[in-house]
């Protein structure tokens, strides 16, 4: 690795299309997937055969789910399981509950989940599910049906060998619970490795809560000695307090990152001194929200993700950098936390300000990796220390940073198309290798 690397990064595109983009074709994840998988695919010079069955999902599932309420009224809600590949293994990927899931973006997240699990190059395809439907509104008991039914309804198609949920946004360790219980009741055994995510005292793994953000500590630590860069007086700002974006706080403030801005849904909180994030993990356990804590100045959400800042760690949602706020950025480096937080317009407004890019499904793939751990320790009975955790998830993002930017350097592309070229090629193998033309 060059001491001396610059922070350039080629374009994203060749094509000047781009240009003449809707806000809401920019904004389409699946689009946004697809214009990636196609660009990195011309440039691995793609079998045209391989190319069709990768660029889209083997398997999409839509189901209606009848849910009871509290107040005696029946609601149903929308779900969706798409399965993008199971060429390397089982298909793996989170389940998301949020009023803005939508088919398309499933889709995406899926291909995103294939692309994510080969570039760290553990044994599984790609999948995601959504509800669409608003967590935040419904009660505990709303949820637990909710899930149950929406498990249910997918029991043929999950599965350890087939198909292995976890959490994602709007769902959590309780979320994965249930759908560990309904698969088992279904099965009538106990089968703890149908998920991950799950508590520790039913076959979670030590570490998996706090992965994905550890798995970007580790990539904020790879990228700063890429670019000959100190830990001390690093200035991070984070989109997003939720699994994702508060343990990435924590576990950088605790190596001595210093965190200026955090940012949630409903409010934004800035100290160009460094924000106390033990303290504002307790405030927001008891407020429920960033909003109030004293240690910060509340200031504009959009606006604080265009502050100065030597990292910006998108983990809340996708289509947060567009071509409206792109070049407003003036971080050195952008962490990619959330899947899809970046758009291909702004991708290459970012190439020509010198951003360095750790994109997506390199950055936060900490998590799927632990889950990859989860899974086998779960058919294995037998359980980790979270230190043995940890030194394998380090061991595997540092690794696969190095692999990525190698990649880059060696074919003149972005960090992202690098990571996109990695993946296919991996995936192309396997599939050639399983014969699908037989
Ligand atoms: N959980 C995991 O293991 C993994 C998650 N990811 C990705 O990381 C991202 C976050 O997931 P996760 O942390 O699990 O989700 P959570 O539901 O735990 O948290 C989401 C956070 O984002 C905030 N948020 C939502 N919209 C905005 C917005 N427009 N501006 C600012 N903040 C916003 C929410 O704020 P509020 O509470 O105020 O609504 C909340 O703090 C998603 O893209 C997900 O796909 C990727 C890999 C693994
Ligand atoms: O842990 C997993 O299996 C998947 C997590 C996830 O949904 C993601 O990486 O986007």
């Amino acid at each position: 690795m060059s001491a001396t690397a610059s922070t350039a990064q080629p374009t994203t595109s060749e094509q000047k299309p781009l240009q003449t983009m809707t806000l809401e074709q920019e904004t389409n994840p699946w689009e946004a997937q697809a214009f990636r998988f196609d660009l990195a695919a011309k440039k691995l010079n793609l079998d045209p055969g391989i190319w069709k069955v990768l660029r889209y999902p083997q398997r999409e599932i839509i189901v209606h789910i009848p849910v009871a309420m509290d107040d005696g009224s029946i609601e149903v809600f929308t779900g969706y399981r798409v399965q993008h590949s199971i060429s390397r293994g089982p298909a793996k990927g989170g389940i998301r509950y949020s009023p803005d899931v939508s088919l398309d973006e499933v889709r995406a997240l899926a291909s995103w989940m294939t692309w994510k699990c080969a570039v760290v190059n553990i044994p599984f395809g790609g999948a995601k599910g959504g509800v669409i439907c608003d967590p935040k509104k419904m009660s505990q008991g709303e949820l637990e049906r909710m899930t149950r039914r929406y498990t249910a309804e997918l029991i043929e198609f999950i599965g350890p060998e087939k198909d292995v949920p976890a959490p994602d946004m709007g769902t959590d360790e309780q979320t994965m619970a249930w759908i560990m219980d309904t698969y088992s009741m279904h099965m009538r055994q106990t089968v703890t490795s149908v998920v991950t995510g799950k508590p520790v005292s039913i076959g979670g793994s030590r570490g998996r809560r706090e992965a994905t953000g550890r798995g970007i500590s580790v990539v904020c630590d790879s990228a700063l000695k890429y670019l000959n860069m100190p830990v001390e007086g690093c200035r991070v700002i984070v989109q997003g307090f939720g699994n994702v974006g508060s343990n990435a706080a924590k576990l950088l403030h605790e190596k001595g990152y210093t965190i200026i801005g955090i940012t949630e849904f409903d409010g934004a909180l800035y100290n160009a001194n460094g924000i106390d994030i033990p303290s504002l993990t307790s405030h927001r356990k008891r407020a429920g929200t960033i909003n109030g804590f004293s240690g910060g100045e509340a200031v504009d959400k959009d606006e604080l993700i265009t502050r100065e800042c030597e990292i910006l760690i998108p983990a809340a949602t996708e289509n947060v950098i567009t071509s409206k706020n792109a070049a407003q950025l003036k971080c050195r480096i952008l962490c990619e936390g959330a899947n899809g937080p970046t758009t291909v317009v702004a991708d290459d407004i970012l190439a020509e300000k010198g951003i360095f890019v750790i994109p997506d499904i390199l950055a936060n793939a900490g998590g799927v990796t632990t889950s990859y751990f989860e899974w086998v320790q779960d058919r294995m009975g037998y359980f980790w220390t979270e230190k043995e955790v940890n030194d394998r998830l380090d061991t595997i993002m540092t690794a696969s940073f190095d692999d990525v930017v190698a990649y880059a350097t060696a074919h003149s592309v972005n960090n992202r198309i690098a990571a996109y070229m990695l993946a296919i090629d991996r995936v192309a193998y396997t599939t050639k290798q399983r014969g699908i033309y037989a």
